[in-house]
């Protein structure tokens, strides 16, 4: 657009969803804008521009989401910025055509895919992590070699560490190699000793968490560690039982494992407050990105029994259940920690969509959601058959999306551990008609719970129970739903924005009955787990679609042993 100026970075601050930036191919100057100041940027495009100068060595540090970086056809000089090189997920890097100089830092990143330096006035040898490129990702310059290139002269300095910046001919280096392998070395010596110390220190003073770092989860959440946390290591090799007990709790062991000293300091940003605390999304150094979320009122069972719980939660294993990671016991508070999940939950792209440009979600999606939530209830029902409801917390927020829109169960399983006046507060399944009614919990009531989703779902209307997060608003839900099931089955129940045509009106009205006889007040007559999921995997996408579709669901259905003859929920 012959856009010129410069970019005001300070201004997009604002749009905290900010993923991607793209300015190329316009008349943009100066220096490379301060982008850090947009951490949670994904991608980048800002070549074809006229930005110049040298780009800070730091300048995309703590940038852990981006993954695409365009700055290709400007004019920058100086180092490449060694920052680049602790981007975890970087994939793509196009910054050909510029007048880059010195070394090229030693780029390791295995999600590498597309890397261009050409045309720049590199030299030395390119790194090992680089030599699987293409030669046409470092034409155009004559002082590089190594592999993909002619090989190197002995004289030539390797590829430096991350902070190089070097741009001095390639005979002198090799001295400077040796100086800065000398004071490395001597840096290395000197910091083994200061551990040897700390260590030894340690061992009588244990470290407090009590430092924060600017922006971090402890400061932003006020998780408090009063108490002296064991060290570095989760698997903690001293007797003491109080640290023993202190320590991140890891109840998978197909992950890669972090203390909680290094979730306390990720930087973090709340992702919204429920019924229980705040969650907390958290980037770790090590470019794992986990969600935190606290509990306060989760003393229902001591410390044993809890622990028990959560190993039981954590050999839960299926496609549509969000993993329980690691916990943190501590007598005030619990966290529990899972990965998080980028597309966020299913009510936001049910009823915040518009809001953040996300499209609305057609039929064939919501019925693949509503099919993968129930596959993820019926085996928690195989798995936890002692819990009388073994979600007990369904709801959309509950239900998040991964990139196949496939849905991913959460907050499951935490009846038997949630303060029993709480739960009857907070929780779903305290909600429902027999609990209100009666005051009884049964094997029925996630059936409620899904028969309330299918109807969110179908209808786009939001539960105003959720919105007031489950207090004092029985009776708006109870309302709402009787309201539904009153009306005609007509068209303009379903939300208007699943763009439904004719040829899935049928399905539709099929699975909205499913979803009424499943909201049926009467316990009795509602339709039990096993009912409802075969009901639901016979909905199709489409009217007169061939049996292929529910074969397909069929088969889907056993291999994941859902339907198997041990199931059963009486
Ligand atoms: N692992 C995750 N990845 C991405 N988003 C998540 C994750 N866990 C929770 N969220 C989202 O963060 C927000 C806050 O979640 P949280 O669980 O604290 O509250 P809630 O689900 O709204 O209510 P409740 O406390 O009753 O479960 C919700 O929008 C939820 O969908």
């Amino acid at each position: 657009m012959g856009l010129k100026g410069t970019l005001d970075v300070d201004s997009l601050k604002q749009l905290p969803v900010l993923r991607t930036l793209s300015f190329m191919n316009n008349n943009f100057e100066g220096p490379l804008p301060e982008l850090k100041k947009l951490g949670a940027l994904k991608s980048v495009y800002l070549s074809n521009n006229h930005f110049s100068g040298v780009i800070a060595k730091d300048a995309f540090a703590g940038m852990l989401s981006l993954k695409k970086l365009y700055l290709a056809q400007n004019a920058f000089t100086g180092a490449i910025p060694a920052s680049l090189t602790t981007l975890p997920k970087l994939m793509e890097l196009r910054l050909e055509d510029n007048q880059f100089g010195g070394q090229i830092p030693n780029f390791q990143q295995k999600e590498l895919q597309v890397f261009n330096v050409s045309n720049n006035a590199l030299e030395g040898s390119i790194p090992a992590g680089l030599s699987n490129f293409n030669a046409n990702s470092f034409a155009g310059i004559n002082g590089l070699c190594g592999k993909p290139l002619k090989a190197c002269d002995p004289s030539t300095p390797v590829s430096p560490g991350p902070s190089s910046t070097s741009t001095t001919s390639s005979k002198r280096p090799s001295i400077l190699t040796i100086v800065v392998v000398a004071i490395v070395g001597l840096v290395a010596l000197l910091a083994l000793i200061g551990a040897i110390c700390i260590l030894c220190r340690r061992n009588r003073e244990p470290l407090s968490l009590e430092a924060p770092l600017p922006s971090n989860l402890q400061r932003k959440a006020g998780i408090k560690e009063s108490n002296k946390l064991p060290q570095g290591s989760h698997e903690n090799s001293g007797n003491n039982k109080k640290s023993e007990n202190m320590k991140l709790s890891f109840v998978r062991d197909d992950r890669e494992k972090f203390d909680l000293q290094d979730l306390l300091k990720a930087s973090a940003e709340i992702l919204g407050s429920g019924s229980f605390g705040s969650s907390y999304k958290a980037a770790l150094m090590n470019g794992q990105t986990m969600v935190v979320k606290r509990f306060k009122q989760m003393n229902n069972v001591g410390r044993e029994e809890f622990q028990e719980h959560m190993r039981r939660l954590g050999r839960l294993r299926h496609p549509n259940l969000l993993p329980l990671v690691s916990y943190y016991y501590r007598k005030e508070e619990k966290l529990l920690v899972s990965d998080y999940v980028e597309r966020g939950s299913l009510a936001v792209h049910l009823h915040g969509h518009q809001g953040l440009g996300l499209p609305s979600l057609d039929w064939p999606t919501r019925l693949k959601v509503i099919k993968g939530v129930t596959k993820g209830l019926a085996y928690l029902y195989k798995e936890l058959p002692s819990l009388i409801a073994p979600h007990g917390h369904l709801k959309s927020s509950n239900v998040l999306v991964n990139e196949s829109y496939e849905p991913l169960l959460t907050d499951y399983g935490l009846i038997p551990v949630v303060n029993q006046e709480s739960a009857q507060e907070l929780m779903v399944a305290y909600k429902s008609p027999e609990y209100l009614q009666q005051g009884r919990i049964t094997k029925k009531t996630d059936v409620w719970g899904l028969g309330i989703l299918i109807l969110e779902i179908l209808t786009g209307k939001f539960p105003a129970n959720f919105l007031q997060h489950g207090k004092g608003s029985e009776e708006d839900l109870a309302i709402w739903v009787s309201s539904v099931v009153g009306q005609e089955v007509t068209n303009e129940v379903f939300d208007n924005e699943m763009a439904t045509t004719k040829n899935n009106e049928g399905e539709l009205r099929k699975l909205l009955t499913i979803g009424l006889a499943c909201c049926e007040g009467d316990v009795e007559k509602r339709l039990d787990m096993k009912e409802a999921i075969q009901r639901i995997e016979e909905v199709k996408e489409r009217d007169g679609d061939e049996d292929f579709t529910s074969c397909v669901s069929e088969a889907e259905i056993k291999s994941s042993g859902v339907l198997s003859d041990e199931f059963s929920y009486s």
